[in-house]
């Protein structure tokens, strides 16, 4: 399948422009506030009607401007998840789930209750009314109804940015379930750094209206804060090599070398990004001695950036970028300038849980 959009499209004074061929796998949109997130999504949708261009869905065309083609929202069979799971009260979940079933063809009906409802891990609720159920319960029952329509792609407008922290933990690992079993491709709008880290087979960033897709899920992240993201810190690239259940450690590799990881149940082989905030990365140069921290990286440093108090020094360790963040005084201490060999320390516990995320499909798959 592929979705191809070559749409531009104005609101007011404002200005969508996108050219994008997405596959398989889960793309992530990715911008600041008003940069045009729900403008392409609904485009996609054909909630809106794009001025030029056009969209296809696997040489359906769905929306072209040039011929005044327009396929209505309800011929895309597209499964849209909004932020509130917009559930019908007075329906039980079993027939929450089975409504939207009818509006399929009946040769296109794919996707049958019992597989749909053990994918969310809700076959146990199936006969509760929705006011029994929990916020994140909801949320899955929405997903759950979403695929029950057997939806050729699934719109996500920010699911998860309703739920508090805990909840989010719990749907994640549904929402990468259905991206790797469902064989359904999704759009997913975010603004949350942790879900696109784990989540997104590729990343597409929306600055002031203009659409861009990244090369690499990791190149995005390097650069949040250009992206109006404050969480700055950097992804490395590693495969899973072993775990030391007595020290509680996994062990992994990747082009920067060896790391040390909180213990994660992960099964070797699998590749993962490892986020490492720059707050907790320490600088050294010379011998370092006996230090606690068990992660020490090769590298030399590419770039320094001043910003107020701190230094932002950037590190190249096998051609992976990491972003330490120092103070001042321990730049001239230390006396780095572009091109200075340093190692790159930081402790296992700081890479603990929220920081290693499992990907399964490639990117670019
Ligand atoms: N109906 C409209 N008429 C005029 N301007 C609009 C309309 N809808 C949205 N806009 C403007 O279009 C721009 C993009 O809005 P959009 O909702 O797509 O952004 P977004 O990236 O989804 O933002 P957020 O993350 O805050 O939801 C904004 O500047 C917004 O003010």
């Amino acid at each position: 399948m592929m979705l191809e959009i070559d749409i531009r499209h104005r609101q007011g004074g404002f200005e969508l422009q996108a050219d994008l061929r997405l596959g398989q796998g889960l793309t992530a949109l990715f911008g600041p506030s008003g940069s045009g997130k729900t403008t392409l999504i609904n485009a996609v949708a054909g909630l809106i009607r794009p001025d030029h261009g056009r969209i296809a869905f696997s040489d359906q065309s769905w929306s072209d401007a040039a011929t005044g083609t327009f396929l209505p929202t309800h011929r895309r069979r597209i499964g849209y998840v909004f932020q509130e799971p917009r559930l019908f009260p007075h329906l039980s979940v079993r027939a929450n789930l089975t409504y939207g079933r009818h509006f399929t063809p009946k040769p296109e009906r794919r996707e049958n209750l019992d597989r749909v409802s053990a994918l969310l891990g809700i076959d146990t609720l199936l006969d509760r009314a929705p006011n029994r159920l929990s916020g994140g319960e909801k949320q899955r029952v929405a997903i759950a109804r979403a695929l029950m329509t057997s939806p050729k792609l699934l719109l996500m407008d920010e699911p998860l940015s309703a739920l508090d922290v805990g909840l989010k933990a719990q749907i994640l690992p549904y929402i990468e379930r259905i991206r790797d079993e469902a064989g359904v491709p999704i759009l997913y709008v975010s603004h949350a750094v942790e879900e696109v880290t784990r989540l997104a087979t590729r990343v597409v960033t929306l600055n002031q209206g203009r659409a861009a897709m990244a090369d690499a899920v990791e190149d995005t992240l390097q650069h949040l804060p250009r992206l109006g993201q404050s969480r700055a810190g950097s992804f490395l690239r590693a495969r899973v090599t072993g775990h030391d259940p007595e020290n509680g450690l996994t062990l992994a590799t990747g082009p920067a070398g060896s790391l040390f990881l909180k213990q994660a149940d992960l099964p070797v082989g699998t590749s993962i990004r490892v986020f490492v905030p720059a707050s907790d990365l320490v600088l050294a140069t010379g011998e370092t001695g006996s230090l606690s921290t068990l992660n020490s990286l090769s590298g030399r440093v590419s770039a320094i950036f001043e910003s107020g108090t701190t230094v932002l020094v950037r590190v190249d360790c096998g051609g992976e970028v990491l972003d330490a963040e120092i103070t001042r005084r321990s730049r001239a201490t230390l006396d780095l300038e572009p091109g200075k060999p340093v190692s790159v320390l930081f402790k296992a516990v700081s890479v603990e849980a929220g920081g290693v995320y499992r990907q399964a499909v490639k990117p670019g798959a």
